[in-house]
Formats: C-alpha cells, structure tokens, sequence
C-alpha cells in the first residue's frame, strides 16, 4: 500500500483518520479504490458520506494519506473536477442557476471552455438525448428525478475519471431510479455510489461494508450484500 500512494492511476487511502466534532468517523482507513463499480453500504451515521468527502476534498483527513489519480484532494476544486465529479443526494444543494442550459454550462465554462464551445456541448448532449426542449426550462419547473438527471448530466458533461454519487436516488420513485440507475450503467467513468436501496448495486464489482469509520466486509457484491442482509435481520430480531 504504502507504495501505492501517489500513483497517477485510481484512488489510494493510507492509514486516513477523520474527527468531527471531536468525534472519529473515519478510522486508520487504508483502501485502494480501482474497480469500475464500487457500493458504500452501513449503517447510519457509519461514516460513508465522510469517506466520499475525504475523496474529493469537500474535508480534509486530519491524518493519513489520500491520492486521487496522483492528487492531493485538498488542491482545490478546480484541480480536482477533471478527476472527480460529486453528486449529491439533494439536488437543491448542487444546482445554482435558474435554468437547465446555465447550469449545465457553468461547469464547462469553469473548466476553461468558451461560451460558445460550453453551449454546443450541452446542446449536442441534450439533442443526442433527445431532449433539446429542456435547454431554456427553468429548474423549478423540474421534478425531483428531473432535477437529479440534470445534476448528473453537468457532472457528465466534464468528463471525470470517476463519479461519486451520495444517495442519489433516496427522493425518487421506482421508475425514475431505474431511468438514472440505466443510465449510470453506460457510463465510461468509475462510479463509488453509496445506497442504502441495495438493488441499486445490481452489477457493482465490489461492495465495501463501513461500520464506526472502519471496514466491516469488503468484497464482491453478492457476497457482501447477503451479509449485509442477514447481520440486519440478526439486529432486528434482538
Ligand atoms: N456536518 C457534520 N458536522 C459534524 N459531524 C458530522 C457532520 N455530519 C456527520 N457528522 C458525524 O460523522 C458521523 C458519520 O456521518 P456520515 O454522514 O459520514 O455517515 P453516513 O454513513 O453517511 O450516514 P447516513 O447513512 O446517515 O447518511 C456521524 O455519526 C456524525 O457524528
């Protein structure tokens, strides 16, 4: 592990300690993060946002090491969003502008794109997807599920090598969580998703069970997951 640390290719945690509110939610955590599809499960308050968090920088690690894709994720948004993209579990908190063509252009234009080249972009994305109409809508015309496909399209739309998503799914119904889920799934990128809906982790390569800041199980996700399930029932029937 200890070598793996600064390398350029995927995500390396060594020995990462995270105290809040005088609290440790993340304990001596060492990972290394590679598979194209990996699940945070556990329990509430077991450390899972934290841990994305620590990954892209939104908290500094008060010990330990973190390199994504050969970063420091402390160096900065700017640095970190052609590498890392954050979807949060309520839109309301990711998206700034009024309507569907300036928000999904503001990270373009972040990213050092010119207007110009920032709207050809969206508007090819949204013509491929069929959905030109939506440029000029304003947000708060959009439901929830709307609302969140237009999140995970503006962090698409920067192409990061890996897309961490918290909870994307808990505000919507079945049919618009299988419409994201489908199109998470075609995605190039690698995704870390945290859920507490485990059918949303249906072809996930690995799951990593968080419990107090520490690894419970790690492993394929079948695996996990029945173990997952069966500790829940065992809590259950006490
Ligand atoms: N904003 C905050 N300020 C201080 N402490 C926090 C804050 N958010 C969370 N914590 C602490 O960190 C611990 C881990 O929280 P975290 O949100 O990482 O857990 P989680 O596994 O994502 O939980 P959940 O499934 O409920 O979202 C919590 O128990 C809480 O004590």
């Amino acid at each position: 592990m200890t070598q793996s640390v600064g390398q350029e290719q995927g995500i390396y945690l060594h020995q990462v300690t995270l105290v809040r509110n005088e609290r440790t939610v993340i304990d001596q955590l060492s990972l290394q993060l590679s598979e194209p599809r990996i699940g945070l499960i556990g329990h509430n308050g077991s450390g899972k946002s934290s841990l994305l968090r620590l990954i892209n920088g939104l908290l500094p690690a008060n010990t330990g090491q973190i390199s994504v894709f050969g970063q420091n994720p402390n160096s900065g948004p700017e640095n970190m969003s052609s590498h890392v993209g954050f979807i949060f579990q309520n839109p309301d908190h990711q998206i700034i502008f009024p309507t569907v063509e300036e928000e999904l252009c503001f990270g373009l234009l972040n990213q050092g794109l010119s207007k110009s080249t920032a709207l050809e972009n969206v508007m090819s994305f949204l013509s491929e997807q069929g959905r030109s109409d939506w440029a000029k809508r304003p947000i708060h015309s959009l439901s929830d599920g709307q609302k969140q496909w237009v999140c995970i399209v503006a962090i698409i739309l920067m192409n990061p090598k890996v897309i961490l998503l918290d909870e994307p799914f808990s505000a919507l119904d079945l049919p618009t969580r299988y419409q994201l889920l489908d199109l998470l799934h075609h995605l190039p990128q690698q995704i870390i998703m945290i859920s507490h809906e485990l059918d949303s982790f249906t072809d996930f390569d690995r799951i990593i069970w968080l419990e107090e800041g520490k690894i419970r199980q790690d492993g394929p996700a079948d695996e996990i997951l029945k173990a997952y399930y069966a500790d829940a029932k065992r809590v259950r029937v006490r």
